[in-house]
């Protein structure tokens, strides 16, 4: 495993944690979800986190994204201490520091895709960097339907300008929870090699939780966790080497439920599965973030 940073607030890390726990709930019914990370993410580099249903895989994500509260230990996020910040401040980092891409599109469905992905400058009034935004549109591949509604998109494109959405406002990192779950192979391999080209060529950060060895051998970088805690890493991985790395870390399920792509335990095999709970969640964290004010983050 590669050794922890000295100094969390180390540059080329985007994001660390230390003693990261997170309980939900209390008494006899309490969930400890995290027990103990300690995580650097590096900068300008895809890092993928894998692990069995219910490892804490979302969570890790959520609390380092700012969109929940861990229980104890510290976070660092581009250089800011968001266990220090009040709703207030993390409200702006989400809006001013942080992208993100869930398993459900979460497109408005009247605006184009253009305006979709404006959207969250807009609702910043923030200025649109039109060079940007076209570098962003042509990775993406999107440039010939940006007149398109969502509607009149597949599946991958629809993802597409949700990733473009997450960059449009050039994000220090972009977390992507199960980015590829909702998509057939050929979609979730444009909007992987999207990702990876974000990172490769627009210098982006991108963390992926995802339950697919195919999405996660488009990583630099995978984590493992398994009760909450990590267990280990593959670096330069290979679809094969993430398998290898599922069979010794406890994913043993994953090959039944693989289709294309895996499905987390309990849920349908189906490509479209959703949980109403699970994609109620991510819709909400997802306006959330989109329609969080347009304050500035205080160092
Ligand atoms: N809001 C919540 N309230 C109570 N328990 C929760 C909540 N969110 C998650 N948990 C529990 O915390 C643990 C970790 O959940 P988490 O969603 O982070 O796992 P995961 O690895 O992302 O799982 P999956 O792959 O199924 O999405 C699970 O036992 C889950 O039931």
């Amino acid at each position: 495993m590669r050794a922890l940073a000295q100094d969390p607030t180390d540059k080329a890390q985007i994001a660390s944690a230390r003693g990261l726990v997170k309980i939900y709930g209390k008494g006899e019914a309490a969930v400890r979800a995290l027990d103990g990370v300690d995580v650097d993410l590096a900068r300008g580099e895809l890092t993928a986190i894998m692990g069995p249903s219910g490892s804490g895989k979302s969570t890790l994500m959520h609390c380092m994204a700012g969109l929940d509260t861990a229980t104890a230990g510290s976070i660092v996020v581009d250089g800011l201490d968001i266990g220090r910040m009040n709703q207030r401040k993390l409200t702006s980092l989400r809006r001013t520091r942080i992208g993100f891409v869930f398993q459900a599109f979460n497109l408005i469905p009247t605006l184009t895709a253009e305006e979709n992905i404006t959207l969250p400058l807009d609702i910043a009034r923030a200025p649109l960097d039109r060079e940007w935004f076209d570098a962003v549109v042509d990775a993406v591949g999107l440039r010939d339907r940006l007149d398109h509604r969502p509607s009149e998109l597949s599946g991958g494109q629809q993802q597409r300008v949700a990733c473009a959405r997450a960059l449009v406002s050039r994000p220090s990192v972009i977390f992507a929870d199960e980015p590829t779950g909702n998509l057939d192979s050929r979609s979730a391999a444009e909007v992987l090699s999207f990702l990876r080209r974000s990172v490769d060529e627009l210098g982006q950060s991108v963390v992926m939780v995802t339950h697919d060895p195919t999405a996660a051998s488009y990583a630099h970088r995978v984590l493992f966790l398994a009760d909450g805690r990590l267990v280990g890493e593959v670096q330069d991985p290979t679809r094969e080497t993430v398998l290898d790395a599922l069979r010794l870390y406890g994913d043993a399920g994953h090959d039944e439920r693989e289709h294309g792509h895996v499905a987390p335990a309990g849920t349908a095999p189906s490509p479209h599965h959703e949980p109403a709970l699970e994609g109620g969640r991510h819709a909400a964290l997802d306006a959330a973030a989109v329609a969080a004010p347009a304050d500035t983050v205080e160092r």
